[in-house]
């Protein structure tokens, strides 16, 4: 699949992430290529899978959905850790997904790849990229790397990006205005429809949701919360 083909397919609509953390009682391939297959009849136009279930859940999603996946891999929590080298790129694209997202932050790599050099390793294999960033400057450097989409994915989640409850619109709409020829993708904390509609509005090619849409612990915790027995204090399972 190439650009122009995974962006008339999914310009405008909703992708959903179907992950679960390592802790997570979803955490089971057969369960993320369910969710998957729900988020696809509910009207996701690609979904994004991977993380910590890795290879298998790319490829369990990928055999199962007739929607373009976006793969990645995690290796930890600190430093890159979504897709972080070249041999998990070209892993996640064997597995099946026309898409590998990746940090395209400028912290060092584990494999001592550049992001020009993990961007054309994927482009030479057929893949498309989306480079996954915290900042303005980021997307921008990750654009000039190669990147076909850039996607708000890390703002709040490098020790420099400051992390809000709120998703980071700014950022969709500064990507927007420095980037108008790359698809701005916006991810991460998008939990209610109106911020779903703004960020389109903003211009984001599309929208991304994981844990509002496939996370039953965090809706519960919400429902919960609202009640004289909230949830307890635990740690995020995502
Ligand atoms: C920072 C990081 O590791 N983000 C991951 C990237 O794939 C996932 O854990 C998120 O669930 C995904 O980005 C969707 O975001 P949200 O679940 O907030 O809708």
């Amino acid at each position: 699949m190439n650009l122009t083909d995974l962006m008339a397919t999914i310009r405008g609509g909703l992708i959903v992430s179907c992950q679960a953390g390592p802790e997570h009682p979803l955490r089971d391939t057969s369960t993320m290529r369910r969710l998957a297959e729900a988020a696809v009849l509910g009207g996701a136009t690609a979904v994004r899978c991977g993380g910590v279930g890795g290879i298998a859940d790319v490829r369990a999603v990928a055999a199962a959905v007739a929607v373009p996946v976006i793969g990645l891999t995690k290796s930890g929590t600190d430093g890159v850790f979504i897709t972080p080298t070249v041999a998990d790129a070209l892993r996640v694209l064997a597995a099946g997904a026309a898409v590998v997202a990746t940090d395209a932050t400028t912290r060092p790599r584990p494999d001592g790849a550049e992001l020009r050099e993990t961007i054309e390793a994927v482009h030479d294999a057929g893949g498309i990229v989306m480079a996954d960033v915290s900042t303005v400057a980021e997307g921008v450097a990750a654009a000039s790397a190669g990147a076909d989409l850039v996607a708000t994915t890390l703002s709040g989640y490098t020790p420099y990006s400051p992390r809000t409850a709120e998703p980071d619109l700014a950022l969709v709409r500064d990507l927007v205005a420095e980037l108008p020829a790359v698809p701005i993708i916006a991810e991460g904390r998008y939990h209610r429809i109106e911020q779903v509609r703004e960020a389109l509005e903003a211009g984001a090619g599309a929208v991304v949701v994981g844990t509002a849409i496939t996370d039953p612990v965090w809706i519960t915790r919400r429902f919960a919360d609202a009640t004289h027995r909230p949830a307890p204090v635990t740690a995020e399972h995502r």
